[in-house]
């Protein structure tokens, strides 16, 4: 921002122009004949208006002078416009509206879509305020082309109003005067337009929250728990209140813009009347012709049709400002991010040295404390890692930034002594399996769920097996009436897994990258019964430790279950951001009073209680 309003709406309008024009490219690869019509026909309809007036102007002069043949062509002329001017306005809406669909659905929705989905990192997903402008980008793009046409529209309309004045001019120059009326119906409405957008954007919060009420109102998962709760009315009571506050607001803008518009339009008629009444007074004291009082009369009538065309699109153009700012939002920001993720350098075939923290810290946008904070450790090549800790104690936030899926705000992060921000991103990832606790679903077939875990080898059916073998999940795709063709997702008509087989698939997917630098599972089995959970926890070290031969991988586990990370070669606890304790698990159960050794004990003493053996393998 530079503070002025001046070069801040210069800049705003060459960034509307460049998109324009880019969308007008769009509009002529996609259909050219379609592009050029939207040319054509304005330009035709503005010469029928003209020509239709000037033709009647010459017909009534005529009949007045007693030349009927020359009143006959004139008034053929004049009906030929009018007849030229109905077939093409109907002409426009229809091409119009196909040639918007085409680019709207075939190049900008994917575009944005695109956009979206590839953006490196999360802070888009995760931000309240990026979000809300996501939210208003969905299925953006028909508005965002249409603006593009409007702006097209009001252009002509300009056009057609000039050619008419300049008409009026030359019936009596103060009807030249009819522009300034012409003008306050666009600026009036414009002034209305922008209260609307800024409603809208300042509502797009609450609208956000009800939509959000809403789908956890129908969704499955969440009906379950809302109706063992009961709390069906206050989630109604809470998403009838979001909307109210919501519509509260636009509907007051909506308001205003419609006292503006009236304003603005019985000025312009006050202005017409006025025009009217000079002429027909020209025409009564001799100074005009009645053929001028013809045109006259004409051209304001479809004067008044043209500003309402121009004010009509530009309403469109205006109101297009509400999804055009968060596209060239969305745009700057994949830009920007490209330019900071440019790093270029690959990752090492094989880990030497291991994995480096230095002092590294990391706050969420608009948090009030550090989620990290000086966290500085060495996570040894072929070493298997367990972050343990309480809730909300940085684990996630420390896997995500060894994922390259946030970048540490201080401090650093070295691979083998290259700076994870040096490393190309892309390559990085390529060279990491992970599973998070909250994992996707993909609605596809089985196979293709694990396949996209390797995108060059998502058909490759050896692999995808082996994969499915090392995640223990051969038992549940046996199970499954296609085997690893069954479709997945019940709403999408296909088979529904459950939480444990979901994860399991999930589990799978990430067995499917064969020689990666980094395993990060993130509470894994989370939604798996016990033994599966050691059973899994156990093959996963298996093959951890063979990777680690092969590359010098490192794993990094985070569990609750403390007795599944035993066995890990260094246990990290973390304790509000911070790394409190680092060690193996002999070592910090030695430390009396240590966070782990307590933790560990606690759990235990909960497991015996229950009846089952604690930390057996201690
Ligand atoms: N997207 C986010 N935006 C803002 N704050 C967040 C976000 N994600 C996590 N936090 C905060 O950061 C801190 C660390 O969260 P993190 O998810 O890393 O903890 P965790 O140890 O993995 O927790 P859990 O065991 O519950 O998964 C918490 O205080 C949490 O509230």
């Amino acid at each position: 921002m530079t503070g002025r309003p001046g070069t801040d709406r210069t800049g705003s309008i060459r960034r509307y122009l460049l998109l324009w024009a880019e969308l007008l490219v769009d509009s002529w690869r996609r259909a050219p004949v379609l592009t050029a019509m939207q040319f054509v026909i304005p330009a035709g309809m503005a010469a029928a208006v003209t020509g239709g007036a000037l033709a009647l102007r010459a017909a009534v002069d005529a009949l007045i002078a007693a030349d009927p043949p020359a009143a006959v062509v004139a008034a053929i002329a004049a009906g030929l416009a009018g007849a030229a001017g109905i077939v093409l306005g109907a002409l426009d809406s229809h091409t119009a509206g196909i040639l918007i669909g085409k680019v709207a659905v075939l190049d900008l929705n994917p575009r944005i879509h695109r956009a979206i989905t590839t953006l490196d990192g999360l802070e888009h997903l995760e931000r309240t305020d990026f979000q809300d402008r996501l939210t208003l980008l969905r299925n953006a793009g028909w508005e965002i082309v249409l603006s593009l046409w409007s702006a097209n529209g009001v252009l002509f309309a300009v056009l057609e109003l000039t050619v008419m004045l300049l008409l009026l001019g030359t019936v009596n120059p103060w009807l030249l005067c009819l522009l300034a009326f012409a003008a306050v119906p666009l600026w009036f409405d414009q002034r209305g337009n922008n209260a609307v957008i800024r409603a809208d954007l300042a509502t797009a919060e609450p609208i956000r929250r009800q939509r959000h009420l809403f789908d956890l109102a129908t969704d499955p998962a969440s009906g379950k728990e809302i109706r063992v709760a009961g709390t069906g009315d206050e989630i109604a009571r809470r998403q009838a209140g979001a909307w109210d506050e919501a519509m509260r607001q636009r509907f007051r803008a909506r308001l205003v813009a419609a006292g503006w518009r009236t304003t603005g339009w019985l000025l312009f008629t006050a202005g017409f009347g006025a025009a009217l009444a000079l002429v027909v007074h020209q025409a009564a004291n001799g100074t005009g012709s009645a053929g001028d009082l013809v045109l006259a009369v004409t051209v304001a009538a479809a004067l008044r049709q043209s500003v309402s065309t121009g004010v009509h699109y530009t309403t469109n153009v205006a109101s297009a400002g509400r999804v055009i700012e968060p596209y060239l939002w969305l745009r700057d920001y994949v830009r920007a991010n490209r330019d900071r993720t440019g790093a270029t350098t690959p990752a090492p075939a094989r880990l030497a040295h291991g994995i480096t923290l230095d002092r590294v810290g990391y706050r969420y946008p608009g948090a009030t404390g550090p989620a990290l904070a000086e966290v500085s450790v060495h996570l040894p090549a072929g070493s298997v890692v367990a972050l343990v800790g309480e809730y909300g104690s940085g684990k996630t936030t420390l896997v995500k930034l060894l994922g390259k899926l946030y970048r540490p705000d201080s401090g650093r992060i070295l691979v083998d002594g290259i700076p994870l921000d040096e490393l190309e991103t892309a390559a990085w990832r390529t060279r990491i399996s992970a599973t998070f606790q909250d994992f996707g679903r993909f609605p596809t077939r089985f196979g293709e769920n694990v396949g996209v875990g390797d995108l060059p080898h998502r058909t490759d059916r050896e692999r995808i097996a082996a994969a499915v073998r090392e995640a223990d999940a051969t038992g549940l795709v046996d199970r499954l009436p296609d085997g690893l063709d069954t479709e997945l997702d019940a709403s999408f008509g296909g088979t529904d897994l459950s939480e444990g087989q979901w994860q399991k698939t999930a589990l799978a997917r990430a067995a499917m990258r064969p020689r990666p630098l980094l395993f990060l599972l993130d509470e894994p089995t989370a939604s798996l019964d016990a033994p599966s959970e050691q059973e899994i926890f156990d093959r996963q070290m298996e093959r951890s430790r063979r990777r680690a031969a092969e590359t010098g991988a490192v794993t990094v586990i985070v569990s609750h279950r403390f007795s599944t990370v035993t066995g890990a070669d260094l246990i990290l606890t973390l304790h509000h951001g911070r790394l409190v304790e680092a060690g193996s698990h002999r070592e910090l159960t030695a430390i009396p009073d240590g966070r782990y050794a307590t933790l560990y004990r606690m759990q235990a003493e909960a497991y015996t209680r229950r009846g089952r053996p604690a930390g057996a393998d201690d």
